[in-house]
């Protein structure tokens, strides 16, 4: 099935999987772009010859399943515009939340009642289809529903389904661990410098070992631990860098970096209501309180 898509926003991650999808065969006919700032439209029209509009209800209306790839913070406002927006009659549209930290329930809660509603977690390597996306449905969304999520996120990259309460713990693990990786790049590099190579030189060779020791984890079968031990020769140059990386605490950074991002995820809901209601903006959860 070729269904229309509406992605909201047209950020990083937005574009990543726009060009992810684009990559992928989709034709840019079925696919529709809201972006509220008007350089960035433009920018995203121009790339990509797709359609960009600042009409997130029109949008809605043209697609099946709904994108949401905004900050937090403008959810309730793009749901305001989701829910008045009409069904085209044939089949029930299907709203994919790409946003950290908001659980499903917001959604279904501001969407008409029953709506579908799906949680990704994608990361940006998705822009040339290696995205590592974590899939959870929400209490609406039946099988077949999760299933075209889970499709059009394997046309750009692999995919694991998750019950939703993992879904703080996979944010901080490969949401945001391609920049832990860039890190490391970079850190890298700078080192490389350090010894004398040129920058150039230095962020080929690291690029290529990231990119090598990547490839050799996913198709070789072997455990990183089986992997490391093969390149750290007996009283070698390996085992004296990695002593220093052990001295110098780089697994504990590592684990308290995740709980650090995996606890961010977790208040990103109530981060939301707090800084709305200074904003004074009711939220969800106010706004059915006052209708009651
Ligand atoms: N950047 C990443 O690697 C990942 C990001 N995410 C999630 O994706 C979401 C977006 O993140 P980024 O793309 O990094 O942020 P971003 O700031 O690059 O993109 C957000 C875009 O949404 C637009 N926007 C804001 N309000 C809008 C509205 N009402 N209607 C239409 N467009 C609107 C902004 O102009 C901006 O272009 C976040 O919720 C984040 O948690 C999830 C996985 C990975
Ligand atoms: O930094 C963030 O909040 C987003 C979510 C995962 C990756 N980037």
């Amino acid at each position: 099935m070729s269904e229309r898509i509406a992605i909201i926003g047209g950020g990083k991650i937005g574009e990543a999987l726009l060009a992810g999808l684009i990559n992928a065969g989709k034709p840019v006919k079925d696919l529709v772009v809201v972006e509220r700032s008007t350089t960035r439209a433009a920018e995203i029209a121009d790339d990509y010859g797709v359609r960009v509009t600042q009409d997130g209800r029109d949008a809605a209306e043209s697609a099946q399943v709904v994108f949401l790839a905004v900050k937090p913070d403008a959810v309730e406002s793009v749901l305001r515009d989701l829910a008045r927006a009409d069904d085209d009659g044939e089949t029930e549209r299907i709203t994919v939340s790409l946003v950290a930290g908001i659980p499903t329930s917001r959604y279904e809660a501001a969407l008409p009642a029953g709506s579908p509603v799906i949680r990704v977690m994608p990361n940006t390597p998705m822009l040339v289809n290696e995205a590592m996306s974590a899939i959870s449905g929400g209490r609406y969304a039946d099988e077949e529903q999760v299933e075209v999520a889970v499709r059009l996120m394997e046309s750009v990259g692999r995919v694991m389904v998750v019950p939703e309460k993992q879904m703080d713990a996979v944010t901080a693990i490969s949401g945001s661990g391609p920049a832990y990786f860039f890190l490391l790049v970079e850190a890298l590099t700078d080192a490389g410098v350090g010894l004398g190579l040129t920058r150039a030189q230095a962020l080929e060779l690291a690029t290529q070992t990231i990119k090598g020791a990547g490839a050799l984890l996913s198709e070789s079968g072997a455990t990183p631990v089986e992997l490391r031990a093969a390149v750290t020769s007996p009283g070698g140059t390996t085992a004296a860098a990695l002593r220093e990386f052990e001295r110098y605490g780089l697994r504990h950074a590592v684990n308290e970096a995740a709980r650090a991002a995996a606890e961010f995820s977790k208040q990103a809901a109530r981060r939301v209501d707090v800084e709305g209601s200074r904003a004074g903006i009711s939220t969800a959860a106010e706004r059915a309180e006052d209708d009651h």
